[in-house]
């Protein structure tokens, strides 16, 4: 039987959109957003309608037919913590996003694009793998303040796609595997694969990490809080400092890795430095992560949008290599792994998991 998906994956600049027949991918476009018609939303949950016509739009335009579609399928956002793998979407999912329960990020619009589509069609809709898996030990959930746990908010759709293939290229099953991957995005996140398990990762959106293209990663605790009650600063302010306006773009004024490369390459002397910067505390991570596997890695895997990039890639590999070999696997797999996160289950090849 052939399986017509329709994928989702909405960013925080971009939606990607796809048509898979089975696991063919058919069309794909990555529809982005002005910055500035963005910012006119206050929340999250506002921008729905309009990515949505834009979904809608773009089918229609490449002379596809929606009812034609048998499942669609969504980026999952900040769920509650859960177990790698597909749900179907549900009303108490549809809740929790509406309602942001874990806070506003452009993957909620995932399931609620993908619901909204399947529902009249009475055909039904999926997440797959979202930002909120969540396989950590104990161990990774202590801070040193007893009032705040750390919690598991990564690339995991991504992570998950790219341990299996890299598995499969190493020969040996994922389940039987350590390996360290660092999703270099506009956010980033270093995950410590134990087993076919994330047991360790820090958390990409929460100011935990090396600093990203937008974002600032860890900061010292004191200098922020003087500064969150200098009076100065609203908590917008800071949280804008630390998400969207932290990391490459407040030193350099972009999250555009192409026009930092650009600007490396006619010698500006910040935005090489910026740069290195970045791939230090990356390899820093890296490093980190290496003790959580305690020292048995099988490989280190670099993927996201700044594995492209070889001086990138250079830098890190020149600094981690000691610890296992690097791979390089630039971009992501989100389109297909989502796509193969339905089919495993409308195959029967997996169960559906349910939301609660
Ligand atoms: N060839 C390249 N050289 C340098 N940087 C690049 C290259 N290609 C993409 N990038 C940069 O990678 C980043 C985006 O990566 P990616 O597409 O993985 O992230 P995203 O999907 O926007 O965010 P996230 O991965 O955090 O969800 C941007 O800063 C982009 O400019
Ligand atoms: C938390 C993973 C997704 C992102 O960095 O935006």
């Amino acid at each position: 039987m052939t399986h017509k998906l329709l994928i989702i994956n909405p960013g925080s600049t971009s939606t990607k959109v796809a048509l898979f027949e089975n696991q063919t991918q058919v069309i794909k476009k990555s529809i982005a957003h002005d910055p500035t018609t963005l910012k006119q939303f206050k929340r999250m949950i506002d921008q729905y309608g309009f990515r949505k016509q834009a979904i809608l739009d773009f089918i229609s335009e490449a002379g596809y037919d929606v009812n034609q579609m048998t499942a669609v399928v969504g980026r999952g956002g900040l769920l509650k913590p859960l177990a790698s793998g597909t749900y179907r979407v549900n009303e108490a999912m549809i809740s929790d996003l509406r309602n942001a329960i874990r806070g506003e990020h452009a993957s909620n619009l995932g399931a609620l694009i993908a619901d909204a589509i399947a529902k009249p069609l009475s055909i039904p809709a999926f997440i797959v793998d979202p930002v909120v898996v969540d396989e950590m030990h104990d161990l990774a959930r202590y801070t040193g303040m007893k009032e705040i746990e750390r919690v598991s908010t990564f690339h995991a759709l991504n992570q998950k796609a790219v341990a299996k293939r890299a598995a499969k290229d190493l020969g040996k099953p994922y389940e039987s595997l350590n390996l360290i991957i660092a999703h270099l995005g506009g956010g980033i996140s270093v995950g410590s694969h134990e087993q076919g398990k994330v047991i360790d990762v820090n958390n990409a959106l929460d100011g935990d990490g090396p600093m990203s293209p937008e974002r600032s990663g860890s900061v010292p605790l004191g200098p922020l809080y003087k500064m969150c009650f200098s009076g100065q600063y609203t908590l917008e302010d800071i949280k804008r400092k630390n998400y969207g306006e932290g990391g490459m773009v407040a030193y350099l004024g972009t999250n555009d890795g192409m026009e930092i490369m650009k600007r490396i390459q006619s010698g500006d002397p910040l935005a090489t430095k910026i740069h290195e910067v970045m791939c230090y505390q990356i390899s820093k991570e890296i490093g980190a992560a290496s003790t959580v596997l305690k020292g048995q890695v099988d490989a280190i895997i670099l993927t996201g949008g700044f594995a492209y990039n070889k001086l990138t890639t250079d830098l890190i590999t020149s600094r981690v290599s000691f610890i296992a070999p690097v791979h390089i696997y630039p971009g992501e797999d989100e389109m297909l792994a989502l796509a193969e996160g339905a089919l495993r289950v409308l195959n029967q090849q997996e169960e559906v998991k349910v939301y609660a």
